[in-house]
């Protein structure tokens, strides 16, 4: 199943395509009915002999002519619009709102301009350019969308190291899955790791949860993460200001930034959170550098979350600013039709963890919300992040080898 993500700004796409096109259709059929009438052309004609040459013939085949005309371009140009417009609303809406002005254009000239021959019509002939601006609008939407390119496509085109290490994780293992390893002891960390290390591209921790966490948890899960190939992202969610979430990545106890290929944060403090970060893992005595990178929680599963609206936005402007460092975001979808201040880059390919996903619940009592791996990947996840679901099931082998088996399929079908 593929999901299409419908922007928030899709109506007036709608208002056009599935509105004031099958109304102008309606009228070609009100002004071809109205002048047939007048040249007295009985059913089933759909023209007037001119041998007969009845009074208003002409005309009545002028206006029989533009509606044939109209019928041969409106459901394609309803199409193009409607498939354009899931990725560019703004400019599919206004194309198509051109296009309407100059078939109305188009069914004047030809049939009142007066001139011979129908060659009034010529006034709204633009249409035809518009037209073809909107066949171009929609194939490109298509194309220029990351995610329906491979992995593998994108492993190699990615500007940033550690999104092509991901990549070419998810494409070697036939793997999209990060489990959420959120057990509370070193020792079940560890077995949960090599237990699922084959079916997984990324392992996600909650490190502050573990009661003995020591250096042998770092060694523990770096040996594991070489053993079966996968890259370690810790949920930290880093929400403070700029001097303290330094010393909260790169000191104290836990020293993520010495083993976390991933790490995340909140927004909430400002675009200084992301910079703050960035410095650190950018600075040139830092030894990972390119093997470091962000997500921004620009959305969040649980029930009433407030990460919406000009917070996700904001998420997607800071992502913009610093894209050797941001990876992309944890969403539970494709952010690309966000509304944002800031213009995208060319070739931008933020990647999209999605997390609450779950093959046998639909959420739990304290507001965490689910949803299925194919829902998850057709609204645009890249990966997708299980926890209960796995790690809690009677065998979480086999759990993991069914989500990485559902997440797997349904990229395929994303990419097909
Ligand atoms: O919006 C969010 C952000 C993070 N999470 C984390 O993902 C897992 C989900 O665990 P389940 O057992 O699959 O519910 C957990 O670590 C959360 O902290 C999230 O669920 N939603």
């Amino acid at each position: 199943m593929v999901a299409f993500i419908i922007p928030s700004n899709y109506g007036a796409v709608i208002g056009v395509a599935l509105g004031a096109i099958p109304v102008l259709g309606f009228v070609h059929g009100m002004v071809t009915g109205s002048l047939r009438k007048q040249a007295k052309v009985p059913y089933p004609n759909s023209y007037a002999s001119m041998e007969l040459a009845k009074e208003n013939a002409e005309q009545f085949n002028c206006a029989q002519r533009a509606h044939s005309n109209f019928l041969e371009n409106s459901s394609q140009t309803m199409l193009f619009t409607l498939v354009a417009g899931l990725k560019y609303p703004e400019y599919a809406a206004g194309l198509g709102a051109l296009w309407v002005f100059f078939r109305v254009l188009f069914l004047y000239g030809y049939v009142y301009s007066g001139k011979a021959q129908g060659k009034g019509r010529m006034i709204g002939g633009f249409f035809w350019l518009v037209q073809g601006a909107l066949w171009g609008l929609s194939v490109f939407a298509k194309m220029s969308s990351k995610s329906q390119q491979t992995y593998g496509a994108r492993a190699q085109s990615h500007p940033n190291p550690l999104a092509r290490k991901l990549f070419q994780v998810a494409e070697e293992k036939k793997s999209n899955v990060t489990v959420s390893a959120d057990v509370t002891t070193t020792k079940e960390l560890l077995e949960l790791a090599d237990q699922l290390g084959p079916y997984i591209a990324v392992i996600k921790t909650h490190i502050d949860i573990l009661s003995d966490f020591s250096q042998a948890t770092i060694d523990g899960l770096n040996a594991l993460a070489a053993k079966h190939n996968f890259l370690i992202f810790e949920d930290r969610k880093f929400i403070d200001i700029g001097n303290t979430v330094q010393k909260q990545y790169h000191q104290g106890t836990l020293r993520i930034s010495e083993w976390a290929h991933i790490i995340n944060c909140s927004i909430l403090p400002g675009e200084g959170i992301v910079e703050a970060l960035a410095q650190t893992a950018q600075d040139p005595s830092f030894p990972y550098g390119s093997e470091r990178g962000l997500l921004i929680l620009a959305e969040m599963t649980s029930k009433g979350s407030l990460a919406t609206g000009p917070y996700t936005s904001a998420s997607v402007d800071i992502a913009r600013k610093y894209p050797s460092f941001v990876l992309g975001f944890v969403s539970t979808r494709s952010l690309g039709e966000v509304e944002a201040s800031v213009a995208p880059a060319q070739g931008e390919d933020f990647v999209v963890f999605t997390t609450g996903v779950n093959l046998s619940s639909k959420g739990d009592k304290l507001g965490q919300q689910y949803q299925t791996p194919q829902s998850a990947v057709g609204r645009g996840a890249d990966f997708i992040i299980s926890g209960r679901g796995i790690y809690a099931a009677a065998d979480p082998v086999e759990a993991a080898k069914q989500y990485q088996q559902q997440g797997w399929e349904a990229y395929l079908a994303r990419v097909a």
